[in-house]
C-alpha cells in the first residue's frame, strides 16, 4: 500500500514522517492554502530526507508548465499532483517539460459518476490519479471524505490514490471498501492546517501495520 502525507510544512514533521514509512511527501505549491510552501522552503526539507527512501510531491493548480518545470528542478522533487481543472493535453506538455521518471499525479475532485468517467481521458497521459472530495470553493485539504458507493468496480487501469477526509480512524474501512492502489491523507493527521500531529501519524502506521509501504 503506497501512503503518501501531504501538507508538510516542517523539517522536523518531513524526517518523522519518512521515518515511520511514508511512501511520499507531499508539499502544496497552491498559494491560496494555508499549507503553502515556498521553492526554497521545499528544497531545505528535500535536502534532509535525502537518507529515507521517499518521494516528494509538489501540489499545483492551475499554473502553466514552465512555472511547474521550475519548481520542479530547484526543490528536488520526484512528482507533481495537479489539483486543478488541468486538461489531458496540458498533461502531455507538462511530460514534455519535465525530465523522465518525474512522476504526474492527476487529482480529480468526484462528486458524479461523470467525474469519474472523465478520468479516463488521462489515462495514457499521467502515471497515477488521485481521487479527492468535491466541495464548492475549496481545492483541497478538505477533510472531506467523497461518496465512496461510487467507486464500486472503479478499476482506472492505472495505480490510483484514495485521498479526501481519511484518518487513522476511518482507514481500514476504506481500504477494504475501496481497494485502492495507495491513500493519501493531509487534514486527517493534523493538529492545525500545516502543521502534522505525528500521534496521529504514528496511529496511522499502527493501524496500516504489516501491509508495507510501496513505491515513493
Ligand atoms: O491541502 C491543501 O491545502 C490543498 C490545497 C490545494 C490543493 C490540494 C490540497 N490538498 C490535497 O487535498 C487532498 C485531501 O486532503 P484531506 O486529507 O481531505 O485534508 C490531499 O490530496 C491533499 O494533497
Amino acid at each position: 500500500m503506497r501512503v503518501k502525507i501531504c501538507g508538510i510544512t516542517r523539517d522536523e514533521d518531513g524526517e518523522a514522517i519518512a521515518r515511520m514509512g511514508a511512501s511520499a511527501l507531499g508539499f502544496i505549491c497552491v498559494p491560496s492554502s494555508p499549507r503553502y510552501v515556498g521553492v526554497g522552503q521545499i528544497r531545505q526539507m528535500v535536502d534532509r530526507l535525502h537518507s529515507w527512501r521517499v518521494g516528494a510531491i509538489g501540489v499545483f493548480a492551475n499554473v502553466g508548465t514552465e512555472p511547474i518545470g521550475n519548481v520542479v528542478r530547484e526543490a528536488g522533487l520526484t512528482g507533481v499532483q495537479l489539483h486543478g481543472d488541468e486538461t489531458p493535453e496540458f498533461c502531455d506538455r507538462l511530460r514534455a517539460e519535465l525530465a523522465d521518471g518525474i512522476e504526474i499525479i492527476k487529482a480529480f475532485r468526484i462528486k458524479s459518476e461523470a467525474d469519474l468517467e472523465r478520468t479516463r481521458l488521462y489515462r495514457d497521459r499521467v502515471d497515477t490519479f488521485l481521487l479527492d472530495a468535491y466541495h464548492p470553493g475549496q481545492l483541497g485539504g478538505t477533510g472531506r471524505q467523497l461518496d465512496w458507493t461510487l467507486l464500486d468496480g472503479f478499476d482506472p487501469g492505472v495505480p490510483w490514490l484514495l485521498a479526501g477526509g481519511l484518518n487513522p480512524d476511518n482507514v481500514l474501512t476504506a481500504i477494504a471498501r475501496v481497494r485502492p492502489t495507495g491513500i493519501d491523507l493531509s487534514s486527517g493527521v493534523e493538529r492545525s492546517p500545516g502543521i502534522k500531529d505525528l500521534a496521529k501519524v504514528a496511529r496511522l502506521f499502527e493501524q496500516l501495520g504489516a501491509r508495507g509501504q510501496q513505491r515513493p
